[in-house]
């Protein structure tokens, strides 16, 4: 009989695992759904029960009845002494769309859809997967130990997959190219810095801090903006606006979202690309957001209709005086073009405090330009004073970038003075090479946290308590 491992018992050698039989009928188990309770045969070969593995050899033992719950059908098994691992777990990688709760959605990513083979391997490929391209899973809880997020947009690898039901476990969370903080979003590729060209009216120091916010999360494919409300302006102002982003360094696509216009070369920009939309309050982010949704369908991370539809941001709590929807889960909205988008606006104030003054160059692409045409005297040209300096001159945002610089360094001298506080080790993770060669990562824990209570003390607390105890 072959089997899968996918659960297993509490303790450090588990005498009971559950395991799902995956040649059913070969154990007279019909074709339902069946988990099975197994016994293992002795503590060395518990070592090896590891979730996900497949193994052949159990056999079923006398016992076949109803577990407590009368849905599913259970059945001892025990491993006879020619038990083997005929498989190591199979492992699936995916894009996490929509987290819920515990849960996540994994969009599965079909291998050779973007490499060397043709779509219709790859679309055999989707067959063999069940037709399902999406799993909902829970996180292993090592990664929790770990302080490592599962966020939207990651890339993950997922084990345990049942493809009947389109469950599995998400086992690692492949590197991260970029870390969103608001909304907490992975590996986002371009943001879409939006701002309305009136009511409120644009103005060009707060465009440039959104610009320099943005380009400081170090995203690969940069800042596009988006100019909304073309309806209540002159083309001409518009045009002024485009040309003079233009000349910063910056594509500018003219929209109206509320009634459509320009809304396809937004989504066309974002082609095969993970996008977050931020902006000034009232903009019309959201109004952005439930256009393109609308376009897609919809299918806000691959949700059933209406589940991704958007939330008005409009009602008060009368409890807690705060917004009702301000902790929204995240969802991805999938484009037809291969983009992504979150459907959660970013942040509405451009927060400089992650941007060190030493980066602030790169986030002027005028200094950029400058910088590829000529050199500066001293490679650590801060550009704001040094001699033979060739950023510094009369173009446009250069003052912005003087001011920007120096409150920079107000804060990093801040920061220095009150002393950095120590990182604390705790969800670190070690790297630990077992026989053979094989590197397992395993949690670097705080120990004083995780130690155990011992029984010896325990008891005295308890006794103390009970001493302590007023008995009148
Ligand atoms: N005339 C016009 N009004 C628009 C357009 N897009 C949005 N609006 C209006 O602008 C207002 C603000 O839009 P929202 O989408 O809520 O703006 P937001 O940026 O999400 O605002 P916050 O949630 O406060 O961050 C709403 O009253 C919209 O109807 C547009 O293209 N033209
Ligand atoms: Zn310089």
């Amino acid at each position: 009989m072959l089997v899968r491992m996918v659960g297993a018992g509490k303790g450090l050698w588990p005498r009971n695992a559950a395991v799902e039989v995956v040649d059913r009928l070969a154990c007279g188990l019909g074709s339902s759904s069946a988990t099975t309770t197994a016994t293992t045969g002795t503590a060395r070969r518990a070592r090896n029960l590891q979730l996900g593995r497949h193994w052949r050899g159990a056999r079923p033992s006398l016992r076949v009845g109803w577990s407590r719950s009368p849905c599913r059908t259970v059945a001892m098994c025990e491993f006879s002494s020619s038990a083997e691992v005929v498989s190591d777990a199979e492992i699936v990688r995916g894009r996490v769309v929509s987290h819920r709760a515990n849960f996540v959605h994994v969009k599965l990513q079909l291998e050779g859809a973007e490499g060397d083979r043709g779509g219709a391997e790859a679309e055999e490929e989707a067959v063999g997967y069940g037709s399902k391209d999406e799993l909902l899973c829970v996180t292993r809880s090592v990664l929790k130990k770990m302080k490592r997020q599962v966020l939207v947009g990651d890339f993950v690898e997922v084990s345990s997959v049942d493809w009947t039901l389109g469950h599995g476990v998400v086992k690692s969370v492949l590197p991260r190219q970029s870390i969103f903080q608001t909304p907490a979003v992975a590996n986002v590729e371009i943001a879409l810095v939006m701002f309305a060209l009136t009511d409120p009216p644009i103005e060009a120091n707060q465009v440039s801090r959104f610009l320099v916010a943005a380009e400081g999360a170090g995203l690969d494919s940069g800042v596009l903006v988006v100019l909304n409300k073309t309806d209540l302006v002159s083309r001409e102002e518009t045009k002024a606006w485009v040309d003079r982003l233009g000349s910063w360094g910056y594509r500018a696509i003219p929209v109206s979202a509320s009634g459509g216009e320009g809304v396809g070369a937004v989504c066309d920009a974002l082609e095969g690309k993970l996008g977050v939309v931020v902006g000034p309050s009232g903009v019309g982010k959201s109004s952005l957001i439930n256009s393109i949704n609308a376009s897609a369908g919809g299918e806000a991370g691959g949700l059933g209709e209406g589940e991704g539809a958007l939330l008005d941001v409009g009602e008060v709590s009368a409890r807690t005086g705060r917004g009702k929807h301000t902790t929204r889960n995240i969802s991805l909205i999938r484009l037809s073009n291969g983009g992504f988008l979150a459907d959660t606006p970013g942040f509405n104030q451009p927060h400089l405090v992650g941007v060190a003054s030493r980066e602030l160059p790169g986030c002027f692409p005028e200094i950029g330009r400058r910088l590829e045409d000529g050199r500066c005297e001293f490679k650590n040209c801060s550009h704001v004073h040094e001699p033979g300096c060739v950023v510094r001159g009369d173009w446009e945002r250069y003052p912005m970038y003087v001011d920007l610089y120096h409150q920079a360094r107000d804060l990093e001298a801040k920061a220095l003075r009150t002393g950095a506080k120590k990182e604390t080790r705790e969800g670190d993770s070690i790297k630990k090479v077992r026989k053979g060669g094989k590197v397992d990562v395993e949690p670097r824990l705080n120990r004083k946290k995780h130690r155990r209570t011992s029984r010896k003390l325990s008891k005295q607390q308890f006794k103390q308590a009970v001493m302590e105890d007023d008995w009148d």
